[in-house]
């Protein structure tokens, strides 16, 4: 369902700028609305839009939204750079029936970088700033506000959630093993809480300048830095990252670091699991593209906390399809729920005790052109409502792993907890 029966009249205005203080300096401490890696990204300041969406068609009715919402619109853009005019961030739900919305925002500015290349952008809704119509004018940057404060956040798992978890995992592999089932993906959370007041620019930043390899984000509460492009389209080209195979890194001991690394590049049983991961991409990028290009071995790709078996994926779109189009014909991949995908998503539901919400689906951004980047919201958390009295909000962040034949619990429990890690270390203290 979406929020918005009639597209409203937008006014999307770009302007160059020389350079910028850093991104993540101008978001909101409070509500942030970032989408940044190395130097590129965006922030947005204030909301013009905010679109929620749920169910099943989710994705299509976002896409439609935003297709009416591009075609409604005046856009001035000299700028001319995918992102660049109208652009709204957004995050969809990983469950058609997950009680949490998904989002689609306009914000009101929005500053962003590509390399040495700068430029803003205002965007007002006609309908409700009819003065501002007569003479629009030139976006202007805002200052960066002082950083505030940081207390720092510290995480528990719920009474008896890692017990239910380990049960979860003994029991997916004894479905597995009964056969019809290869593999099932099964999280688990943690929970803190957010002093009122606190500054999230700072966890913003730690995981901005540790994650350099990942898109660190901020949408409606989901703040997070994930290392799983789910599909970028810009141009015409669209390009692809599937990871799976996980093991913990050994930073500060090389030897057993480049022995996980090695097991993880020789493991036949990684390698299996890895290859459907892919397989299941590509069955269903196919239909949207053409010259679909994988690289040829499986990568040991390095973050700061764990090695992943990675493969990129590199094609040229043939048809009209929008970002949001090809993430609705993409989630959720092996990578977040199993193989096969409808009986995983079963499963999912029966074995793992509370709703994903926004975790392991899709955060990113879209033009009005349909080109955007989006991401599987992994490595992540998700603010909640502040609590009345000490204005305080919870925070729960959530981790899971593929789950196959002969899958250790303990093992598992452990990989959540290395794939916790870039969450619980950004907020700390
Ligand atoms: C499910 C998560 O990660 C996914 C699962 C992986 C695995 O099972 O090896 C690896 C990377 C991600 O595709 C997560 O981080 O929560």
């Amino acid at each position: 369902m979406t929020s918005t029966p009639e597209a409203p009249r937008l006014r999307a205005i770009s302007r160059p700028l020389a350079a910028a203080p850093p991104l993540v300096d101008l978001a909101d401490a409070g509500n942030p609305l970032l989408w940044t890696r190395g130097d590129r990204g965006c922030v947005g300041i204030g909301e013009t839009l905010r679109l929620t969406f749920s169910g099943p068609d989710r994705f299509a009715e976002a896409s439609d939204a935003w297709r009416a919402i591009g075609a409604n619109a005046e856009v001035d853009d000299p700028v001319r750079m995918p992102g660049s005019g109208l652009v709204a961030l957004g995050a969809f739900a990983f469950d058609d029936h997950s009680g949490e919305q998904s989002v689609l925002i306009v914000p009101r500015i929005l500053v962003a970088r590509h390399r040495d290349q700068w430029w803003i952008t205002e965007t007002v809704d006609l309908a409700s700033e009819p003065a501002s119509n007569a003479d629009p004018a030139d976006p202007e940057l805002p200052a960066a506000r002082p950083r505030g404060e940081w207390a720092g956040v510290e995480f528990a798992a719920a009474e008896g959630s890692i017990d239910a978890y380990i049960a979860g995992v003994r029991e997916a592999t004894r479905r597995i093993d009964a056969g019809g089932i290869e593999k099932i993906v099964l999280a688990r959370q943690v929970r803190g809480e957010v002093p009122a007041g606190s500054d999230l620019r700072f966890p913003l930043e730690r995981l901005a300048d540790r994650y350099l390899d990942c898109w660190t984000f901020a949408v409606d509460g989901l703040i997070g830095a994930s290392p799983e492009t789910l599909v970028r389209s810009t141009s015409g080209a669209v390009s692809a990252r599937v990871l799976a195979g996980t093991r913990a890194r050994h930073a500060d001991r090389p030897q057993r670091d480049a022995q996980a690394r090695d097991e993880l590049l020789t493991s036949t049983k990684e390698q299996h699991e890895h290859a459907f991961a892919v397989q299941s991409v590509v069955t269903a990028l196919s239909p949207h593209v053409r010259d679909l290009r994988t690289s040829e071995e499986p990568f040991p790709l390095r973050l700061p906390n764990v090695w992943h078996l990675a493969t990129d994926l590199g094609a040229t779109l043939h048809e009209q399809s929008s970002a949001i189009e090809l993430v609705g014909a993409l989630h959720p991949t092996a990578a977040v729920a199993g193989t096969p995908k409808s009986v995983s998503i079963a499963q999912i539901a029966e074995l793992e005790p509370f709703d994903r919400g926004l975790y392991s689906g899709a955060v990113g951004w879209i033009d009005a052109a349909g080109d955007g980047e989006w991401v599987i919201a992994l490595r992540c958390g998700r603010l909640g409502a502040a609590d009345p009295d000490t204005g305080a909000r919870p925070f729960v962040a959530t981790a899971g792993g593929g789950i196959v034949a002969g899958s250790d619990p303990e093992h598992e429990l452990g990989e959540t907890v290395s794939k916790l890690r870039p969450i619980t270390e950004a907020f700390a203290r």
